[in-house]
């Protein structure tokens, strides 16, 4: 029997540590091909037994001529390895924006469809103790709160998948020096290296702030000391949520001025939830952006912002919905979820469709009745059949119709707190 290193030992127990209260019944690998992920993938393949079947994904970006072989070289391990992989590529370069954050999202989205084709129920990330150091000081850089100075999720929630960290409180140089000692080859990604790239040149200061002490284990316990902070408050905004945010058919009411008051940290949190519950976006506004929400209800102005409608109750509550910009050309079958979050029943047909009800709105004789506000009624869901109106159970025209909110949707507390 082969003696194991202490490092393997040290290392394979960490991950074992952090997979096993969260393993699904099939586990997914993202791997670029980097140091990081490929170790994560043969500490995996060490720590998840039969019982646990383990896949890989690679995406190919199509942004550097490398990356094409990078993705064979996981490839080819893989099969060496008897770990079913898959290549997803991604042709979006072109879109407009910015093009590391179009191609980060689209990883995380083309990753979490290939997740659902295969029945994976969660899929692990090697971001390092160095990832948490570096985003650390790349936000302070931003000026960023708590919540942006927090260490990242050992585990999160993103497009219906569990995404798992294992390797947070793992170095990057034990990691290579883990792959050496496996004889396994990574490659480097060269832009790590180039200092037009934030990314590369805050590695290079956490060296240079080594001398005074502070050092990727430091950066990461204050980052930690965030994060429990981060949990503190929104423990908080939880326990105060009740007595200030009501949801009315899909639409919150948001007491800003509730006696006696929360302090002004619950109150944007309450907001940020409210916006996200509402648009069901998968990240929270940019805080230019609360600014200027902010600055257009000082002025008694309404304001869209994230896919919402903002503007005051007559009882000076907010009231947040969706907006009708962001729903007009959502089309459905009558029988799925619509945007997310409302269920129709009634008498279904397979021709009938889903949509938001927009200026059709008119055609609802009882609409004032409901004590909805335009905007509100714009945006809800209405059933169609070609351009004909069958029914708008929220503006009064139910005919045997309901819409309901889905009910991982339902709760606000439990779906954005
Ligand atoms: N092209 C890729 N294919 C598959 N997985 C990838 C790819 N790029 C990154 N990953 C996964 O994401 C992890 C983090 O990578 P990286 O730090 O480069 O991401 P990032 O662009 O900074 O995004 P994030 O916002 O998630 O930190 C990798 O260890 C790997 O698990």
């Amino acid at each position: 029997m082969s003696h194991e290193p202490p490092l393997a030992e040290r290392l394979r127990g960490r991950v074992a540590g952090r997979i096993a209260p969260n393993a699904p019944s099939r586990l997914g690998v993202a791997v670029s091909g980097g140091g990081d992920s490929l170790a994560l993938l043969d500490l995996l393949m060490t720590v998840t037994g039969p019982g646990v079947p383990l896949e890989a994904v690679t995406v190919d970006h199509g942004l550097r001529p490398e990356a094409r072989d990078e993705a064979a070289h996981v490839a080819a391990l893989c099969a060496r390895w008897g770990v079913p992989h898959e290549t997803l590529r991604w042709d979006g370069g072109g879109e407009r924006g910015n093009l590391m954050a179009n191609a980060r999202a689209a990883r995380y989205r083309l990753i979490a469809d290939w997740a659902g084709r295969r029945g994976i129920g969660a899929v692990a990330l090697g971001h390092t103790a160095d990832d948490v150091a570096e985003t650390f000081l790349m936000r302070l850089a931003r000026a960023s709160g708590i919540d942006g100075l927090a260490t990242m999720r050992a585990r999160f929630e993103l497009h219906g998948l569990s995404w798992l960290r294992p390797l947070l409180d793992i170095r990057r140089t034990d990691l290579r020096a883990y792959l050496k000692s496996r004889g396994i080859a990574w490659c480097d990604d060269p832009t790590n290296a180039d200092l037009r790239y934030d990314r590369a040149r805050t590695r290079q200061i956490v060296e240079v702030l080594t001398p005074l002490g502070i050092d990727a284990g430091t950066l990461g316990r204050v980052a930690d000391n965030m994060a429990a902070a981060r949990d503190a408050l929104q423990h908080y905004a939880r326990i105060e949520a009740p007595r200030c945010v009501r949801v009315d058919r899909g639409d919150v009411l948001l007491d800003r001025a509730p006696d006696p008051p929360v302090p002004a940290e619950i109150d944007r949190r309450l907001l940020v939830a409210a916006l996200i519950f509402v648009s069901g976006a998968d990240y929270p506004p940019r805080e230019s952006s609360l600014t200027n929400l902010r600055a257009a209800l000082a002025r008694q102005e309404s304001h869209t912002i994230c896919g919402c409608h903002v503007s005051h109750a007559p009882d000076g509550r907010l009231r947040i919905t969706r907006e009708w910009n962001a729903v007009k050309d959502l089309a459905g079958p009558a029988d799925a979820l619509w945007d997310g979050r409302w269920r129709l029943t009634g008498p279904h047909a397979p021709e009938l469709e889903v949509r938001a009800l927009g200026e059709a709105v008119s055609q609802c004789p009882n609409r004032r009745t409901t004590g909805l506000p335009r905007p509100t009624l714009l945006a809800s869901p209405s059933v169609w059949r070609g351009n004909a109106l069958i029914s708008a159970p929220l503006a009064g025209m139910p005919a045997g119709w309901t819409a309901e909110l889905d009910e991982t949707r339902c709760e606000f507390v439990a779906s954005v707190l």
